[in-house]
C-alpha cells in the first residue's frame, strides 16, 4: 500500500444518480483487499445510502479521515437541492456533481488532500447546466491554473497507456483540430508525466498515425506528412524518445506494446477502444501535467445499472491505488 502523508485522498462522488456513490462504497467496504489508503467522499451523503447500508462517517475536516476510517466510509456532506433517484439523473445532480469536484480539487490544491480521484459525471448534464469545458480533465486544469493544452488525458492499465491529442470532440472536427503544436504539447506532458508520476527515467512515446496505414505515403491523407511527423521531430530534437507515426492498426498488439512506455493517440476512441478492450475493469484515467495528481476510473456514470447492485469497483479501486502511488512517487522526487 502506498504511503501517504496525513492527508487522505479526495473522492468526489460523480453525478448521485450514477454508479459513482456505489462502487466508491464498496471501495471502503473492500479497502483491506484493495490495499486502499485512507480516502474522504465529497458529495451528498443519501446517494450513498440509496445504493449501500454500510456505515458513513460524516466528517467536516479531511483531517479527520484517517481517525474514522476504519469505523465509516468518511463522508464530507454537499447535499443535492433535491432528492438522488440512482439511474435518473437531474439538474441539481449535475450542480452537486461539480461542486463535489470543485471541492476535491481546492483541498488538493491546499494539500489538505494528497491527491484527487473523481467519480463519473455525465458531460451531457454537465453541458446542460452551462458547464463550458469539454470534461472534467479540462475543468481542473483550468483550477489549477495550467492551459488546457498543457495537460495530457492518460488512460492507463497494466499492459497499454494511452494518450489522446484530441478530447471531447465530434470526430469530423478531429482533423482541423489537429495542428503540430497540440500533438506536441499532449506529447510533452506525457513524456514528463511519465517521468514524475510513474518514475520512467527515459520514457519511450509511439505516435499513432490519423489515416489508415499512416497516410499510405500522403496518398490516404497528408496529416502524417504535415503535422504528425514534424511534431515527432520537434519532440526527437528536444531529446525525447519518440516514434512514428505508426498505423494505429498494428500498435496494440503484445509484442507492439512491449515498445513504449505510452502512445500518443490522435483521438478519443482511437486512445480508449484498445485501453478498454484490454482493461476495462481497472482502466485508470490520470490527468497528466497537473501540479495535483488527479485520476478517475475509466468508466463513466452506468445510468443503465445505479442502484442495482451491479457496478464493479474494480476501476475505482484502481484510480485510488494509482492516486496514492503518484502523489507518493511526486512526494519522494520533489
Ligand atoms: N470520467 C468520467 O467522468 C466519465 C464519464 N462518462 C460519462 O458517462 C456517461 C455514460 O457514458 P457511457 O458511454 O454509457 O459509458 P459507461 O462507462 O457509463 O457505460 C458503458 C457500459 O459499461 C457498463 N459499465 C460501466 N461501468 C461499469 C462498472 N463499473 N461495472 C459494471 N458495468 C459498468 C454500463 O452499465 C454500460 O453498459 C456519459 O454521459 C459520459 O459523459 C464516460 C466516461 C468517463
Ligand atoms: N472518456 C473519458 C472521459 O470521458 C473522461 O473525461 P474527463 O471528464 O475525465 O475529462
Amino acid at each position: 500500500m502506498a504511503r501517504l502523508g496525513s492527508s487522505p485522498l479526495a473522492i468526489s462522488l460523480g453525478d448521485p444518480a450514477g454508479i459513482g456513490p456505489e462502487v466508491i462504497a464498496k471501495c471502503w467496504d473492500n479497502r483491506g483487499r484493495f490495499e486502499l489508503p485512507p480516502f474522504v467522499a465529497i458529495g451528498d451523503p443519501r446517494s450513498v445510502e440509496k445504493v449501500w447500508d454500510g456505515p458513513i462517517a460524516i466528517i467536516t475536516d479531511p483531517q479527520h479521515a484517517a481517525d474514522v476510517f476504519d469505523t465509516g466510509l468518511p463522508l464530507l456532506a454537499l447535499p443535492s437541492a433535491e432528492d438522488v433517484l440512482p439511474g435518473h439523473p437531474s439538474v441539481a445532480g449535475a450542480h452537486c456533481s461539480l461542486d463535489a469536484l470543485e471541492l476535491a480539487v481546492g483541498l488538493a490544491r491546499s494539500s489538505s488532500a494528497a491527491a484527487v480521484v473523481t467519480g463519473p459525471v455525465a458531460k451531457e448534464q454537465l453541458y446542460a447546466i452551462g458547464f463550458s469545458h469539454p470534461g472534467q480533465t479540462e475543468f481542473v486544469a483550468e483550477r489549477c491554473g495550467v492551459a488546457s493544452a498543457n495537460v495530457a488525458m492518460m488512460l492507463a492499465g497494466p499492459s497499454l497507456k494511452t494518450v489522446t491529442v484530441t478530447t471531447h470532440i465530434a470526430l469530423s472536427q478531429v482533423p482541423q483540430q489537429l495542428t503540430s503544436g497540440l500533438i506536441e504539447s499532449r506529447g510533452r506532458a506525457t513524456l514528463r508525466g511519465l517521468q514524475r508520476n510513474f518514475g520512467i527515467e527515459q520514457p519511450k512515446l509511439a505516435v499513432a498515425a490519423l489515416n489508415p496505414h499512416a497516410g499510405e505515403g500522403g496518398s490516404l491523407g497528408r496529416e502524417e506528412i504535415e503535422v504528425i511527423g514534424p511534431a515527432i521531430a520537434a519532440l526527437t530534437a528536444e531529446g525525447w524518445h519518440v516514434t512514428g507515426p505508426h498505423p494505429a492498426d498494428t500498435l496494440f498488439h503484445e509484442v507492439a506494446r512491449a515498445r513504449y512506455d505510452a502512445a500518443l493517440c490522435m483521438y478519443h476512441d482511437q486512445a480508449l477502444v484498445p485501453l478498454k478492450a484490454l482493461h476495462f475493469d481497472e482502466g485508470v484515467n490520470i490527468t497528466l501535467g497537473l501540479p495535483i495528481v488527479r485520476t478517475a476510473p475509466d468508466h463513466g456514470t452506468a445510468f443503465d445499472i445505479a442502484g442495482q447492485d451491479k457496478a464493479d469497483p474494480r476501476a475505482m479501486a484502481a484510480a485510488i491505488r494509482m492516486a496514492a502511488e503518484c502523489a507518493e512517487h511526486r512526494a519522494r522526487n520533489r
